[in-house]
């Protein structure tokens, strides 16, 4: 079918050709076609989402006019043409249900019939398997390949076309009037020296050589991928989409895998009678009901025709310029094709899926404390018999099977040996754990760096020639990579152990960290989780698909083909459609979230609601081991604790089984066992719990860092901030800022010596000198002493400054010379006493060397210190340039560039006359 895209690209062409203003350049126009068949195929190379044609603008103009043609040829048999009527428009009212209950019978002896299927896969495997039984040599023709390898899996014919002498085949292009794609035939010859295959076409007999098989990309503007290959494909079996506009005598329809309305319809249709069809596989859920929009596109009236057509003689107006809506939302309303499951990882990129789950990462852990030791680790407190805890309840995998015989087998026959080896790494492991977190007598703080050390501590003695000797002497021989697999569940469990009991006092977290959460708490997260399970699942039968596809045409290799194909069907069947859930799920609440999050994989994801709740209790069981206090136990393993864990769930499991108890093992055409059965069982839970895992694990470390990232970006907007604040208070307060304050009273700089008082009255301490603080307080008419200590002074200034609005005595505040004249007028105190005191009051609290005024001597000296570039700024460690930008504290004695100690260049400050104090000392 015709999309509503590619239909507006011909309109474009013609109009173009033609030099018209006509729509289609004024070519006539007949359009035939049955909408309620197979919708249009949406194809994501070039953007189009597949929507029906008859949805554009362009079209609407068009085809004005509307002729139904109701007289059904190709079928005679009344109840037989509702019946394909019914299906098509997705009813199924009782006698149309009994009819096709009746054709689920076998077909009366007679030619082959060519069996259709909904999807690629079941058609191959289908060939495949019936190509194999047919005697005869089989010979393949290998295409020639270029360009995107991803694009090539597009193309109809495929890289290997396997066939053998009176194998029925089918012809995929078009090579001339009579060679048509579709046409079917029977090999005859096979040269694979010229590449040529004679085919007889219902008794035309051609030779069918190599052609070329191109991939155009609009998006691109060219052809991404080419193939040269003979244009044929088998057809014991073929597509519905292939078939679609075929009439064929004898039919049998899988309708297993039907995934589109209309699809069950054209697949019955091509047949002529009934007695020529059979029904495999039918469910109720196979027919679906079409869009509503197709409907009403056959309720809409159609406009008369006029004698001259001048009814049809419209003009292309710019109002009705491509509809390119779709092109931004391109896919978020298309449905699958039958193509979808081979595309996957292109539309994985599409949708920016991370696909490097599970990667372990050791770095990450949060900082718990760890209070309580437990473990006397002089002793080793396991025994053999506890190693035996740590063999799996429930075997699932070959690998669990394997370690479980090993272990039993040392543990019978090697016992001293393996006694030794526990005792000794159980010394080793806790000997590690002591030098990180300390002895068991002392509390200490844990953060993320000592889990690490501890971790990869751990690691590198688990690949210490010390413990490969241990391995050894147990094994008696040199390990190999299998003993390491089975000695590595002892050692996990000895950490483990020590680890539980060291950290038993951890609080546990789950209930307030959000990453934590069960995904089924409620209707969203229920639609999420659904979501997940189908990607699981869709993942995993596109594994076995590919698996079973590259092994298709080995001989030896059809066991592994039907393993696979039974998986794949057992897949298919814990999966449903859209409308079906839509109709009978108990979850529908949570379908909306579903839907959004499918957007591209639409149709993939739609499980049943026994695999829902299935996955639910996956889920539940999953937050009792993925949690931040398990990941304190097991850093980077605990995608494998958690992975084992669910794994052995017997309970898991068996629920696992149940949701399969009405899977019908002989509705395929492979034969199955039940041994084979309960094999396949193991192996595809064992694969979706991995799976599950895997993008658990992955939610559940994103979250984990985002919450530290969230912890590290709250200190540093802190520190941020508290850093700002004081740069701010420093550098806007100053007593030349105070003077050179044009504003009425000062209003100005009052404030902002306020704003500095009230956030830390410390502050000011650092802003001022003692003299400067005496004019402050003269300005404010507060009674101070030269004998008052800064302290005192600044808390004067606390007390007072607040209750103004504004500097009330400004004219007291001159500039700095006159400031020292007004302080020299005020009291005639000896500055050096002064000095003095306060140093003495200092040196209480803290040891300083006593205060020694520097003499004109020592300065002189200094200077030529400065000048012989002997001196540098403690802080920034540069030399000074000039005297007056350099500044000596008078408690440590350091030398500082005043603008490094917040004071204003161009600030004098006599220290024969006062002292002076850094920043540091001030603190
Ligand atoms: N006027 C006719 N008289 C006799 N047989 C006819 C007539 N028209 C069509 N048929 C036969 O009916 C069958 C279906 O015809 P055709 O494929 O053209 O229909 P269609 O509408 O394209 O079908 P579909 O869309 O279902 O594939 C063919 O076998 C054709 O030979």
């Amino acid at each position: 079918m015709l999309s509503a895209k590619m239909f507006n690209q011909i309109e474009f062409i013609c109009r173009n050709i033609r030099d018209s203003d006509l729509y289609f350049g004024g070519i006539q126009i007949i359009g035939s076609g049955d909408f309620f068949q197979l919708p249009p195929v949406p194809d994501l190379l070039n953007r189009d989402p597949g929507e029906f044609c008859f949805k554009s603008d362009v079209f609407k103009n068009v085809f004005r006019h509307k002729v139904v043609l109701d007289k059904v040829m190709r079928q005679d048999e009344p109840d037989f043409v509702k019946a394909i009527h019914d299906i098509s428009r997705g009813e199924l009212p009782t006698d149309t249900h009994n009819l096709l209950k009746r054709l689920q019978r076998p077909l009366p002896p007679g030619n082959d019939p060519i069996r259709l299927f909904a999807r690629n896969f079941d058609r191959e495997v289908y060939n495949a398997s019936r190509l194999l039984d047919l005697e005869g040599d089989l010979k393949s023709f290998h295409s020639l390949d270029e360009g995107d390898p991803t694009k090539l899996r597009k193309m109809s014919v495929g890289q290997s076309l396997h066939i053998k002498i009176n194998c029925p085949v089918m012809l995929v292009k078009n090579l001339s009037k009579n060679l048509v794609n579709g046409l079917q035939g029977t090999v005859q010859e096979i040269n694979t020296d010229n590449n040529t295959v004679t085919v007889n076409f219902n008794g035309l007999i051609t030779d069918i050589k190599r052609e070329m098989f191109t991939v155009y990309s609009s998006i691109d503007n060219k052809v991404v991928a080419s193939r040269l290959q003979i244009p044929l494909v088998l057809s014991y079996g073929a597509t519905i989409h292939k078939a679609q506009g075929l009439t064929l005598d004898r039919v049998e329809v899988d309708s297993s895998n039907i995934f589109k309305a209309g699809q069950l319809g054209v697949a019955v249709g091509r047949v002529r009678k009934k007695k020529g069809l059979r029904l495999i596989d039918f469910h109720t859920k196979n027919v679906i009901k079409p869009e509503k929009s197709l409907f009403e596109f056959y309720e809409l009236n159609s406009v008369p025709f006029l004698s001259d057509l001048e009814c049809c003689n419209i003009s292309y107006s710019l109002a009705t310029e491509f509809n390119l809506e779709f092109e931004e939302n391109v896919l978020s309303e298309s449905e699958l094709s039958e193509f979808t499951y081979e595309e996957i990882d292109e539309i994985e990129k599409m949708v920016h899926v991370n696909k490097n789950m599970g990667d372990p990462i050791d770095s990450v852990a949060s900082e718990d404390e760890i209070h309580n030791v437990q473990v006397n680790l002089n002793d080793c407190p396991i025994s053999l018999d506890d190693i035996r805890s740590c063999l799996p309840d429930m075997l699932v995998t070959d690998e669990q099977v394997f370690i479980n015989e090993r272990l039993n087998l040392l543990l019978e026959k090697h016992k001293l040996q393996l006694n030794l080896y526990l005792t000794t790494i159980f010394e080793n492991i806790s000997d590690i754990y002591e030098q990180v977190f300390g002895s068991e007598s002392t509390e200490k703080k844990t953060d993320s760096k000592s889990w690490t050390n501890y971790f990869s501590k751990l690691y590198k003695f688990s690949h210490s020639n010390e413990y490969i000797s241990l391995i050894e002497n147990c094994c008696n021989r040199k390990a190999e990579s299998d003993d390491f697999t089975v000695f590595s569940r002892i050692f996990d469990f000895v950490s483990h152990f020590i680890i539980e009991n060291k950290t038993s006092n951890i609080k546990d977290s789950t209930e307030s960290s959000p990453q934590q959460s069960a995904y089924s708490n409620d209707d969203a997260g229920l639609g999420k989780l659904r979501y997940i399970a189908g990607r699981c699942i869709a993942k995993s039968k596109y594994h076995y698909m590919t698996i079973g596809k590259n092994n298709m045409y080995k001989k030896n290799k059809q066991s592994c083909v039907t393993d696979c194909f039974l998986k794949v069907k057992i897949l298919d069947y814990m999966t449903t459609t859209y409308a079906d859930l839509l109709e009978s799920s108990s979850y529908k609440e949570s379908l909306e979230e579903t839907k959004r999050k499918q957007n591209l994989t639409q149709g993939l994801t739609d499980i049943k609601d026994d695999v829902l709740d299935f996955f639910v209790d996956i889920d539940r069981n999953r937050i009792n081991y993925q949690n931040e206090k398990m990941f304190h136990k097991h850093g980077s393993n605990i995608f494998n604790f958690v992975h084992e864990k669910l794994l052995s769930s017997k309970t898991l499991f068996s629920n696992f089984q149940k949701l399969l108890q009405n899977f019908d093992l002989t509705a395929t055409f492979v034969r199955v066992d039940e041994d084979l059965a309960m094999a396949c069982l193991k192996a595809l839970y064992s694969d979706l719990i991995l799976r599950f895992c895997r993008v658990s694990d992955n939610q559940f470390r994103k979250d984990l860092i985002k919450s530290f990232g969230m912890q590290k970006s709250e200190t540093l907007r802190k520190r941020v901030v508290e850093t700002a604040k004081r740069d701010n208070t420093s550098k806007q307060i100053s007593m030349s800022y105070i003077l050179n304050d044009k504003s009425e009273n000062k209003i100005s700089s009052h404030l902002k010596l306020q704003s500095c008082i009230c956030d830390s009255g410390t502050l000011v301490l650092k802003c001022f000198t003692k003299k400067q603080l005496m004019c402050l307080g003269k300005a404010y008419d507060i009674n101070m002493s030269i004998k008052d200590t800064k302290q005192a002074m600044c808390d004067n200034l606390l007390a007072t400054v607040p209750n103004f609005i504004s500097i009330p005595n400004v004219g007291q505040l001159t500039n700095s010379e006159d400031n020292e004249q007004a302080v020299e007028n005020l009291e005639h105190v000896p500055v050096v006493e002064d000095r003095k005191q306060s140093a003495s009051k200092k040196g209480s609290k803290r040891k300083r060397k006593p205060y020694t005024p520097k003499s004109r001597i020592t300065r002189k000296k200094n200077l030529e210190k400065i000048q012989k570039d002997e001196i540098v700024c403690s802080i920034c460690s540069c030399k000074f340039n000039t005297v007056d930008e350099r500044i000596q504290c008078d408690i440590c004695d350091n030398w500082y560039h005043k603008e490094c100690q917040n004071i204003s260049a161009d600030q004098l400050i006599d220290k024969t006359e006062d002292d002076w104090y850094c920043m540091k000392c001030c603190e």
